[in-house]
């Protein structure tokens, strides 16, 4: 039987994403959350790439095996492309996903943000463009090289949350082209057209190609 993939993550968001995606190919996946001994990973990097590569090192290194890893985020328009690789600590020590979007919300009608672009039917103003970011990282520890993907998503950021799926900020994220927020999606339109799923698609086609 082959190996479930281990992702070194402990965002469970994350990890049903990848158990999703990686279902289709048929591999199933296994997560740092598995593995509660295993220390935090300090993500100490200025760079997605950086930090994908810190965690994927981290659990490569010491478990042996092949790792993937995800360091992802969002980038703000109005906010200068904050919070970018501080996405996850937004709001500090001990940040939620909802004290982060509280955050987000809080410094973008600091600085009256709003966007030209029509409100949402129901009246919701739309605040500032915005992009997730994903950075993948493979790495082999019997070689130490890293295979790396990156992929993103064009959005806004929405005044206030709208839906019960995904997870981080993807409630306050409205994707003009579907008319829906990225929590309003499901596991698989999620995939489709996310910063996630982009950058998985062009990993498994690097991989494929052998580059
Ligand atoms: O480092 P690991 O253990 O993987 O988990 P994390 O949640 O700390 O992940 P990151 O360091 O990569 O930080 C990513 C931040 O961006 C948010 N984020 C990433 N992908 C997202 C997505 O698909 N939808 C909504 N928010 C997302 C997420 O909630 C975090 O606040
Ligand atoms: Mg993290």
């Amino acid at each position: 039987m082959t190996q479930p993939i281990l992702i070194a993550t402990k965002n469970e968001g994350k990890v049903k994403e990848f158990a999703h995606a990686f279902a289709k190919l048929g591999r199933t996946v296994v997560s740092l959350n598995e593995y509660p001994a295993f220390p935090d990973i300090v993500e100490d990097g200025d760079t997605f790439s950086a930090n994908a590569r810190i965690k994927a090192k981290a659990a490569g290194d010491a478990f042996q095996v092949p790792v993937l890893a995800d360091d992802s985020g969002l980038r703000v328009a109005a906010l200068g492309g904050a919070p970018g690789v501080y996405s996850a600590r937004y709001s500090g020590e001990g940040a939620t996903d909802a004290s982060n979007n509280a955050k987000l919300l809080e410094e973008l009608k600091r600085l009256n943000a709003t966007d030209a672009a029509e409100p949402l039917a129901d009246g919701t103003r739309l605040l500032s463009p915005a992009q997730f970011v994903c950075v993948l990282a493979l790495y082999d520890p019997a070689t130490g090289e890293f295979m790396e993907s990156e992929g993103t998503v064009d959005g806004f950021i929405a005044e206030r949350p709208r839906g019960e799926g995904g997870f981080g900020y993807d409630p306050l994220f409205w994707l003009p082209q579907l008319s829906r927020s990225m929590a309003e999606l499901s596991k698989e339109e999620k995939q489709a057209i996310s910063h996630r799923g982009n950058a998985l698609a062009k990993l498994v086609e690097k991989l494929e190609t052998n580059e």
